[in-house]
Formats: C-alpha cells, sequence, structure tokens
C-alpha cells in the first residue's frame, strides 16, 4: 500500500478531521487543529487488509526473522492481531499500564526472554505511547526490531525521543503525506497548508499551561 493510497483511504472514510476553532485534545495533552481516527479503518476490511499486508511486507525485511507481535493498547491491536494471523506468528498486547487486579499485567500473552518483537501502534504523536509499550517489552527482554504505525505526525520531539531510546520507527504514511492530499484534493489552499506546516514544527502553541 502506497502512502498516498492509504492516505486516499482515510479521507474517504472520514477518519481525518481538521478544526481550527474547536481543537482536539491529543493524549498528550496538545491541543491540535488535526485528528486522524485510525480505528475507523478497522470497519473497511479492505483497507485494514492492505494495512496489514505493508506491515508484513516490512516486518519480513528483517532478518533474523521476528519472533513475536506486540499491538499497543487500544488502538495498534486489532492491527497488530491481523498482522500476526498473517505471518503465523504469536501475539501479545501492551497496555499503557499494568492492571489493578486480576494478575496486575501491563503485557498480555506470552513472551520470552530473547525474542525478537515488532511493536504495532495505529499512530504516532509524540511517541509516548509506543515508546513505554517498548520500553515495557524490553523491560522483560525482548528485544524491540521496530516500531510501526499506520500514520505519523514526524513530530520533532517524537523522533527525538526515539532516537534516544534506540528504536527504529516507521509509518506507512504521514502528515506530510496528507497535507499533500488536502492541497491535491482542493480540500486545503498552499497558504493553509503552510500554517499546518507551521503548527507541527510548534504543536503545544494552541495547548494552554
Ligand atoms: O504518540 P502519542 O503522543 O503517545 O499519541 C499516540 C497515541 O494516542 C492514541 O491513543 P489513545 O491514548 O487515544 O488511546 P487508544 O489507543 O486507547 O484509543 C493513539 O492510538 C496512540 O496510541
Ligand atoms: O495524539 C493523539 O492522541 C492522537 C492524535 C490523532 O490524530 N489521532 C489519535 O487517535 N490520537
Amino acid at each position: 500500500m502506497k502512502n498516498q493510497q492509504l492516505i486516499s483511504d482515510l479521507l474517504a472514510i472520514g477518519a481525518v478531521r481538521i478544526e481550527t476553532e474547536d481543537f482536539f485534545t491529543w493524549t498528550s495533552g496538545i491541543k491540535s487543529p488535526v485528528y486522524c481516527d485510525n480505528r475507523l479503518t478497522m470497519s473497511y476490511p479492505k483497507i485494514r487488509r492492505q494495512i496489514a499486508e505493508t506491515f508484513v511486507k516490512k516486518i519480513n525485511r528483517h532478518e533474523p526473522a521476528i519472533d513475536v507481535i506486540a499491538g499497543c493498547a487500544t488502538a495498534g491491536i486489532p492491527h497488530a492481531a491481523w498482522v500476526a494471523e498473517q505471518m503465523d506468528l504469536p501475539m501479545v498486547y501492551v497496555r499503557s499500564s499494568a492492571k489493578k487486579h486480576g494478575k496486575g499485567n501491563q503485557i498480555e500473552g506470552q513472551i520470552e526472554p530473547g525474542q525478537r518483537a515488532v511493536v504495532i501502534e495505529d499512530l504516532i504523536s509524540t511517541g509516548k505511547s509506543s515508546i513505554a509499550a517498548a520500553d515495557a517489552l524490553e523491560k522483560a527482554g525482548v528485544e524491540i526490531v521496530e516500531v510501526l504505525s499506520i500514520f505519523t505526525y514526524g513530530l520533532k520531539s517524537a523522533e527525538e525521543a526515539f532516537t534516544e531510546k534506540g528504536y527504529t520507527y516507521s509509518a506507512i504514511a504521514s502528515y506530510e503525506n496528507l497535507l499533500d492530499q488536502l492541497v491535491e484534493e482542493n480540500v486545503m489552499k498552499a497558504d493553509e497548508r503552510k500554517l499546518m506546516e507551521k503548527w507541527r514544527q510548534d504543536p503545544y502553541v494552541f495547548t494552554q499551561s
């Protein structure tokens, strides 16, 4: 699946919303004029299959092979499941924090120290959620080979956070691809695009302390 195809699909199913007055609040607290709801892709078998196939191709590049697919709770879980199913690999998922009852697990499913894992996330903003999942797996002795997501905003702070941790990450499509497509489809004018690009350089600009 090409990045521009994914963006077209996300736009076609209404997964991308832009609000220039009543901002969205991201999990990080950032107030954003954009929200990309990749959860909607679950409801479209062709799109979710193409996403899984693209992830599988990326994962198959790794040598030695990957032992386990790890989904980030919650939105990464179904995509991790479809990838694990296609690859006939074990799957686990990682909660944002350990359960307060039951077995107190943060990682659900079976992992063994020394296994090589790919972490599947639906979206990367600051990277905090997927890095926390990768950290939990690493703490359990698992090697993080790559973090994959459907979409990334490509925020500088996320890039720095991944680099600092030494995790490799990639996404099928980016905010850049989204802006290209919005201009292409005449949804956004070139000067509006500039503003959206500017906001990405300083994503906390609308966030009150
Ligand atoms: O890179 P980050 O700044 O961490 O932001 C991205 C995370 O935010 C969203 O999850 P959300 O917290 O909304 O929870 P959900 O997956 O349970 O819907 C998204 O699904 C990512 O997990
Ligand atoms: O950072 C987030 O919370 C976030 C941003 C976004 O565009 N979509 C989403 O589901 N979460």
